[in-house]
C-alpha cells in the first residue's frame, strides 16, 4: 500500500463540466470584487473572473460524473481478503463557505465472494467524483463507501478520511492543526470489530 499519485492524462484536467456555467461564474466574480471594494478592471484582476469560472469548473467537476464512469475495471481475481489503499489525497471545497477542505480518505473493501476486485486507481478517482463538488465531509464519506457497495457489491467498505478545513483555520475559530476524522463501515467491517480493527490499524499505522 502506499500514497496515490494521479496519473496523467484527460482525468487530471477534465473538461469543466456540462453544468457549469463559467461565463454566469465570470460575472458574479467580478461582481464580488466590486462588492468587496476593488477594482474588477485593474491590471492584477482583470482576468480574475476567467480564472476563476475555470478553476471552479475543475472543482466541481464531479457534479457530471457518476462513479460508475470511474469504477469501469471490474474484474474477478479470486481474491477474497481485504484490500486497502491508504493516504489518497483528497481536495474537495466546503458546501458552507466555499473554501478548500483537504487531505488524505483511506478505502477498504473485503471482495465479494466471487472476488470481484476493481483497479486501485479507480479507488482514487471515485474519492475525486465526490471531492469535486460542494460538500461536507460526512456526505463525502458516506458517499464514496455506498458508490463501493453499489458497484462491486462487495462484502463489506470502510472509508476514512481525515482533513483539514480552511474555514476552520483561515477564518472563523481559527483552529490550524485540527483535523476532521469521518468513517463510513459498511458489511463486514460493520458487523466484525475483529475486521475494523484489523483495518483501523492498517489505516492509522506506521506514522
Ligand atoms: N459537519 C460538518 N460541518 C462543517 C463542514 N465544513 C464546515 N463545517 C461547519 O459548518 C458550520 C457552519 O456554521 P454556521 O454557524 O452556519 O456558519 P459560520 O457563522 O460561518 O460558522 P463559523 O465557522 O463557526 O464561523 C461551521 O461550524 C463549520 O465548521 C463539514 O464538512 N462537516
Ligand atoms: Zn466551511
Amino acid at each position: 500500500m502506499s500514497g496515490y499519485h494521479e496519473e496523467a492524462g484527460d482525468y487530471a484536467e477534465p473538461l469543466p463540466p456540462a453544468g457549469v456555467d463559467q461565463h454566469r461564474i465570470e460575472k458574479a466574480v467580478r461582481e464580488i470584487l466590486l462588492a468587496i471594494g476593488e477594482d474588477p478592471d485593474r491590471d492584477g484582476l482583470l482576468d480574475t473572473p476567467a480564472r476563476v469560472a475555470r478553476a471552479y469548473a475543475e472543482q466541481f467537476a464531479g457534479l457530471d460524473q457518476r462513479p460508475e464512469d470511474v469504477l469501469t475495471t471490474v474484474f474477478e481475481a479470486g481474491h477474497e481478503e481485504m484490500v486497502l489503499v491508504r493516504d489518497i489525497e483528497m481536495y474537495s471545497t466546503c458546501e458552507h463557505h466555499l473554501v478548500p477542505f483537504y487531505g488524505v480518505a483511506h478505502i477498504g473493501y473485503i471482495p465479494s465472494a466471487e472476488g470481484q476486485i476493481t483497479g486501485l486507481s479507480k479507488l482514487a478517482r471515485l474519492v475525486d467524483v465526490y471531492a469535486r463538488r460542494p460538500q461536507v465531509q460526512e456526505r463525502l464519506t458516506t458517499q464514496i463507501a455506498d458508490a463501493l457497495m453499489t458497484n462491486l457489491k462487495p462484502r463489506g467498505v470502510i472509508v476514512v478520511i481525515e482533513a483539514e478545513h480552511l474555514c476552520m483555520t483561515m477564518r472563523g475559530v481559527r483552529k490550524p492543526g485540527a483535523k476532521t476524522l469521518t468513517s463510513a463501515v459498511r458489511g463486514g467491517f460493520r458487523d466484525s470489530d475483529r475486521t475494523r480493527a484489523e483495518a483501523m490499524s492498517l489505516i492509522l499505522g506506521r506514522r
